[in-house]
């Protein structure tokens, strides 16, 4: 039975407790968090520091900013680690981390549970055996209106940009499934909250392999289209089952996650379409990333470390950088 603690019990952190008292595999050691009216049935701790329980492992789930104090801490106790997307605010924390981690031989993974989305999984290995030829384009959607009271008094106000918080999974999800990303360009959309996050925009990219893409993301426009949206996976946010990425290649199409395939020649007939099977999501995607944790923490290799997060982050950061250059070029004084 593994010892597993987590730190943060907010939005995401409170999702793992539950994850965690429900697992037969593991038992919950207690949850570290300042807030002392958050109420479980565990030991509550005030932060990592006052814990002096065993534990195999911890899930850090604390403001993004905290994120690479918080693992070194958890490597330097030597506690194996499940760290939050992204996996620091910053690409040198996140170096910063991948050396602690290293150093003091502690396993990590981090949170991009979308990777154990079964059907993902299956547009991944469609693309890898060529089903629609080699990819051209792609282009992904994610819009979806956040309440104002997500950024209210606390770290999003400042922190909130939807391209660390949410796209850094999309990017994650595209190198998941087509390859490495090599080149960004990004445009701001206009501020509709009057605050000086980043709050829409689209995206150009390339990938190593040659294909390109774009994504086009907004928190501020209530839509049908985006990845919670689409595959109903978040408990908070209402699901539509609409498509929000297609890949063209150069003998067919593919959209996700109804997996609709479209198999062609040239314009001179019509592309003809196939419906792929979706196989069936047995465990959530938190679940079966919590499941990977405790097979981690026994050796297993992780599905995505600090280090492979590390360049999700690095290509997510260009974008946000990108972003933000042009935002304040836009609004400096002529
Ligand atoms: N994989 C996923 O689906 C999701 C991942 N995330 C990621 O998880 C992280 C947390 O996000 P979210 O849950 O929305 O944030 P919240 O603000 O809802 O929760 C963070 C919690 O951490 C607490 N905290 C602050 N400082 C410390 C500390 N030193 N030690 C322990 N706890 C601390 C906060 O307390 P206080 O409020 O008092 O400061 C708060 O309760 C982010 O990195 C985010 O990107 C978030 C949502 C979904
Ligand atoms: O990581 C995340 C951050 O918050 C989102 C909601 O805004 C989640 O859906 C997402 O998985």
């Amino acid at each position: 039975m593994k010892r597993i603690l987590v730190a943060g019990g907010g939005l995401i952190g409170i999702r793992h407790v539950r994850a965690v008292i429900e697992h037969p595999g593991c038992m919950l050691v207690g949850l570290a968090d300042p807030d002392g009216s958050i109420q479980i049935d565990a030991p509550r701790f005030a932060s990592m520091d006052e814990v002096q329980d065993p534990v195999d492992g911890v899930i850090i789930a604390t403001p993004t900013r905290l994120h690479a104090e918080h693992g070194i801490l958890a490597a330097s106790r030597g506690w194996n680690m499940l760290i939050e997307k992204p996996v620091a605010a910053s690409v040198d924390d996140a170096l910063r981390l991948k050396t602690a981690v290293r150093q003091t031989n502690v396993r990590s993974l981090v949170g991009h549970h979308r990777r154990y989305h079964t059907t993902l999984q299956h547009l991944k290995e469609v693309i890898a055996q060529g089903t629609i030829g080699r990819v051209i384009n792609v282009s992904l959607l994610w819009a979806m209106r956040k309440p104002d009271s997500y950024f209210e008094q606390n770290w999003r106000t400042s922190d909130g940009s939807p391209v660390m918080i949410n796209l850094v999974h999309d990017i994650d999800v595209l190198r998941f499934v087509i390859g490495e990303i090599t080149d960004v360009v990004a445009l701001p959309g206009a501020s509709i909250r009057g605050s000086d996050r980043i709050e829409s925009g689209a995206v150009a990219i390339a990938f190593e392999n040659g294909a390109t893409g774009t994504i086009s993301f907004a928190d501020t426009a209530p839509s049908p289209w985006g990845f919670e949206a689409g595959t109903g996976e978040n408990p908070n946010i209402g699901t539509t089952h609409q498509d929000m990425i297609w890949i063209t290649g150069t003998s067919g199409a593919v959209s996700f996650p109804s997996m609709t395939l479209w198999r062609g020649k040239d314009w001179g007939t019509a592309a003809q379409k196939d419906q792929l099977t979706r196989p069936e999501q047995q465990r959530a995607p938190l679940e079966a990333q919590l499941d990977h944790f405790l097979d981690v923490i026994d050796g297993a290799p992780p599905l995505i470390d600090v280090e492979d997060a590390a360049r999700t982050l690095e290509v997510t950061s260009r974008i946000e950088h990108g972003l933000k250059a042009r935002t304040t070029r836009a609004r400096a004084p002529a």
